[in-house]
């Protein structure tokens, strides 16, 4: 179990993290998600050992992570960390980058090893090339084959699809994520992608202002997402008035994707079309409500300037009563 209680950090005067604590069990993936600069690779760094904590503690199967004050080498061997920034060595071939993680002693079980490693990430036609020839996805894949190399206990992922093209991020992730499950691996993920969480996150915890200001599973914070930021990161959305929308709810601001809105011929909600926005399954119809932009999803492009309607559709009512 990872275990990180009450850390606080900054890198000068300003904090970045003020008073975090989660925890990881083993074979669990916990995503981190918050804007950009809210202290995601931070955290990584800081679970890896990559600083000295000022505030707090870090713990793995109850030992502590200690930062350079007190180990002279960065890292610890039950643990593996992807960076942004590879870190892999450009003069040697695919194989041999990966073949420095893995242990010398059996040398048929390396060979095999390795391969199986390349297969898994996808890289044979490329096992041989030199990793300076190339691409920023390639390499990417590369340094987390060679991270899952030696099967580490917790295995911490910067963003690891970023490079990856939409071709094969998919199946990368589905088979990555799936051999951490098998191997019963933990994981944190700091991640932009909700593609990365809803389908593997076990749970997320969503930074803001230094702060974790949700911790919960995927689907929960789908469901009641609570803050614009957790909205936002799932999909487009809406803050609206429940009274609006004629359901007896809170008061308060309520926050309505925009796939939840639907047209109706009842003289419910009236907005005016202004623009249409292509998204292959369908269009996104930005209209205006009370002098608000409002979003929400249609088969056809609707003409701008027409006063439509939109209802909620049944699994909306059904989640915003719940
Ligand atoms: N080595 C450093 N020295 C000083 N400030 C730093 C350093 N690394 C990061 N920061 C600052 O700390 C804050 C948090 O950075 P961090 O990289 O952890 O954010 P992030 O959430 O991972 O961002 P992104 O999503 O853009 O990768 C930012 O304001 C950043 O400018």
């Amino acid at each position: 179990m990872l275990q990180v209680q009450n850390i606080s950090f900054g890198y000068d005067d300003k904090t970045i993290l003020d008073h975090i604590s989660f925890s990881v069990a083993p074979g669990e993936q916990l995503s981190i998600i918050g804007e950009s600069g809210s202290g995601k690779s931070t955290i990584l760094k800081l679970l890896y050992g990559t600083y000295d904590l000022p505030e707090g503690e870090i713990l793995w199967k109850n030992q502590p992570i200690l930062g350079p004050k007190y180990n002279l080498v960065i890292g610890y061997d039950f643990m593996k960390y992807v960076a942004q920034e590879f870190d892999l060595m450009p003069f040697i071939t695919v194989k041999e980058n990966i073949g420095k993680f893995l242990s010398n002693f059996y040398p048929e079980e390396k060979e095999q090893r390795a391969k199986e490693l390349i297969a898994l990430v996808d890289l044979v036609e490329f096992t041989d090339v030199k990793v300076k020839l190339l691409s920023g996805g390639q390499k990417q894949r590369v340094a987390l084959a060679r991270a899952i190399a030696k099967e580490p206990e917790i295995i911490l992922l910067d963003e690891p699809f970023s490079h990856i093209d939409n071709f094969q991020k998919q199946t990368l992730r589905r088979n990555l994520f799936k051999y951490l499950k098998e191997k019963n691996i933990s994981c944190v993920v700091a991640t932009h992608d909700r593609e990365d969480v809803l389908p593997y996150a076990d749970h997320m915890i969503v930074l803001n202002n230094g702060k974790i200001i949700a911790n919960n599973t995927p689907e929960n914070l789908y469901k009641q997402p609570e803050k614009p930021l957790i909205a936002s990161f799932f999909d487009e959305f809406n803050t609206m008035r429940a009274s609006s929308l004629g359901i007896n709810a809170t008061s308060e601001p309520i926050f309505v994707y925009a796939h939840e809105l639907q047209l109706t011929k009842s003289p419910a909600l009236e907005v005016r079309v202004t623009q249409n926005y292509y998204r292959g399954h369908q269009y996104l119809v930005e209209a205006e409500y009370q002098s608000k932009a409002i979003f929400f999803y249609h088969n056809t492009a609707l003409p701008p300037n027409t006063t439509v309607h939109l209802q909620l559709n049944v699994a909306a009512k059904k989640r915003l009563k719940s």
